[in-house]
C-alpha cells in the first residue's frame, strides 16, 4: 500500500516565537491521529532548529524548501544536503512553482537538487504542475509529461514523493475539482518507473475539502500551503477521514 504523507509548506512564513506558538497549538491534536499517515512540516530555515529540538519523540518529520546540488562551496543564500540532515532535516521540497517562476528554477536544476537530495540521505518532493494560460492551451498534460521527463533523469523513485500542484489553483481558493486533480495523478503515475511513488495533491487544500481530495484512489496526500499556518485548520487536514 502506497504511503499517505500530509506535508504542510510555510513557504515564507513564521519567526521562531511564532513556531513555538504553532507547535503549543498543534501537537496535542495529534494523539488521535492515525497511524497510517506520515506527517511533515517544511518550513524556513530560520525555524529548522527550534523544531528539531522541539519535535524530537514527536511523531511530525522535518521538511525544508531547498537543498543545493553541492555539498559545500561559494554558493551565497544556499544551503547543501548535510546541513540539512545535520538538525534532523528527513524531505525537502523542490521545484516548488514559485521557485521556478521567482527564482529562475529549471527542470535542469530541479535535476540537480533531486539528485543531491536523495544523495544526502533527504526524501524530495519534487512538484509539477501547470499555470491557467497552460491549462487553457490544453497543455497539462505535455508540460507535465516534460517536466517528469527532465526533472527525474536518473533520481532513484524509491526514495521520492511527488505533489501535483496545478499553479492556478494555489493560493487562490480556486481548488482543482478532485475528480480532475484524480486523472492528472494518475497519469503523472503511468509515467514512473515505480508505480507507489506517493503522489500529492497541492492547491488550495483546506479543512472543507480534504476529506474528497484523500477519497480519491490516485492520491496519496497533501501539500498544504495557507491552511497549513493554522493549527487548527492543519490538524483538520492531518485527521481527515
Ligand atoms: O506548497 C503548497 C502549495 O503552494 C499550496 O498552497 P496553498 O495551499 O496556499 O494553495
Amino acid at each position: 500500500m502506497r504511503k499517505k504523507v500530509i506535508a504542510g509548506n510555510w513557504k515564507m512564513y513564521k519567526t521562531q516565537a511564532e513556531t513555538s506558538e504553532f507547535l503549543l497549538n498543534f501537537l496535542h491534536t495529534l494523539e488521535e491521529t492515525p497511524e497510517d499517515r506520515e506527517i511533515v512540516l517544511c518550513v524556513p530555515f530560520t525555524d529548522l532548529g527550534i523544531l528539531s529540538k522541539s519535535l524530537h519523540g514527536s511523531r511530525v518529520q522535518l521538511g525544508a524548501q531547498n537543498v543545493h546540488w553541492e555539498e559545500q562551496g561559494a554558493y551565497t543564500g544556499e544551503i547543501s544536503g548535510p546541513m540539512l540532515t545535520e538538525i534532523g532535516v528527513r524531505y525537502v521540497v523542490i521545484g516548488h512553482s514559485e521557485r521556478r517562476q521567482y527564482f529562475n528554477e529549471t527542470d535542469e536544476t530541479v535535476n540537480l537538487r533531486l539528485k543531491a537530495a536523495q544523495r544526502y540521505g533527504l526524501t524530495p518532493i519534487l512538484c509539477v504542475g501547470e499555470s491557467k494560460q497552460q491549462r487553457d492551451a490544453l497543455e497539462t498534460e505535455s508540460l507535465i509529461i516534460s517536466q517528469l521527463a527532465k526533472g527525474l533523469v536518473d533520481v532513484d523513485q524509491n526514495n521520492l514523493i511527488i505533489a501535483y500542484e496545478p499553479i492556478w489553483a494555489i493560493g487562490t481558493g480556486d481548488t482543482c475539482e478532485s475528480i480532475e486533480a484524480n486523472r492528472v495523478i494518475g497519469l503523472i503515475r503511468s509515467q514512473l518507473s515505480n508505480p507507489d511513488v506517493p503522489i500529492q495533491y497541492g492547491g488550495s487544500v483546506k479543512p472543507n475539502n480534504i476529506d474528497e481530495i484523500m477519497a480519491q484512489p490516485e492520491i496519496d496526500g497533501a501539500l498544504v500551503g495557507g491552511a497549513s499556518l493554522e493549527p487548527g485548520s492543519f490538524a483538520r487536514i492531518v485527521n481527515y477521514q
